[in-house]
């Protein structure tokens, strides 16, 4: 399978008064139909190794390749390129613009590329969120922002989703819904990474790891 990012030898430290390393010789290789889960607990710097892989945060040793390519080759536009281009991101916080509808909040943020309006209006009802199309952020449940976070994140079609915690707030029912959607995205060539501290969640991945002391150590 064609790599898609690779991580070698990352060494991450901050620095507030306190010096702190959450990513410490950390290797990872994503391959296209990768999902791969990455398990912690909290505070073990998951969030910040998806920063990374998602180009929002600089290593401070190590290097980073995406698409074969050193990231430290690439200037801030072309990152941000590569962000909005090639990568899906499903944080905690789903940062729907609050004036926009929950569609015009998904079309928005893939005004660069065209998408398929029925594609959308399938993928929302897939979601349950058919209903909700013309609500307004603050109209909507936490689950029902989770879930539009995710319509958002897959609709381009990015080579590479980071989703960190995406079941959260979610029921069974739902949950299982958005982990069966990601497994299906790594049918067509993409890859996820995932955190959760939701061991449940591990039967999803195609590989696992806990993040222990700074690396991965295979689960
Ligand atoms: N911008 C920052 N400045 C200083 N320290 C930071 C920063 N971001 C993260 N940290 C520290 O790095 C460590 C790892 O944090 P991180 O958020 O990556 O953990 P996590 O595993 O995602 O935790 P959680 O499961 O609680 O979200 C923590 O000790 C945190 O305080």
């Amino acid at each position: 399978m064609k790599e898609i990012c690779r991580l070698e030898n990352i060494v991450k430290k901050f620095n507030m008064g306190e010096e702190v390393t959450p990513l410490y010789n950390l290797n990872l290789t994503v391959n296209e139909g990768d999902f791969i889960i990455i398990e912690g607990p909290s505070g073990s710097g998951k969030s910040t190794l998806l920063y990374l892989i998602g180009t929002l945060l600089k290593a401070d040793q190590g290097k980073y390749f995406f698409e074969g390519k050193n990231i430290d080759e690439y200037n801030d536009s072309g990152l941000s390129n590569i962000r909005a281009r090639k990568i899906g991101f499903l944080f905690q916080e789903s940062n729907l613009i609050q004036a926009l509808t929950l569609r015009q909040n998904i079309e928005f943020v893939s005004k660069e590329k065209k998408i398929d309006s029925k594609e959308l209006t399938d993928l929302l009802k897939k979601l349950g969120l058919d209903d909700r199309e013309n609500f307004l952020p603050f109209q909507l449940s936490g689950g029902q922002r989770r879930r539009a976070g995710l319509a958002r994140s897959i609709i381009c079609k990015p080579k590479l989703i980071l989703a960190d915690e995406p079941t959260n707030d979610l029921d069974q029912k739902w949950s299982d819904v958005v982990m069966n959607l990601l497994v299906e995205k790594t049918k067509e060539n993409s890859a996820v990474v995932m955190v959760t501290h939701n061991k449940d969640l591990i039967k999803f991945a195609s590989k696992s790891y806990l993040l222990k002391d700074g690396s991965l150590k295979n689960i």
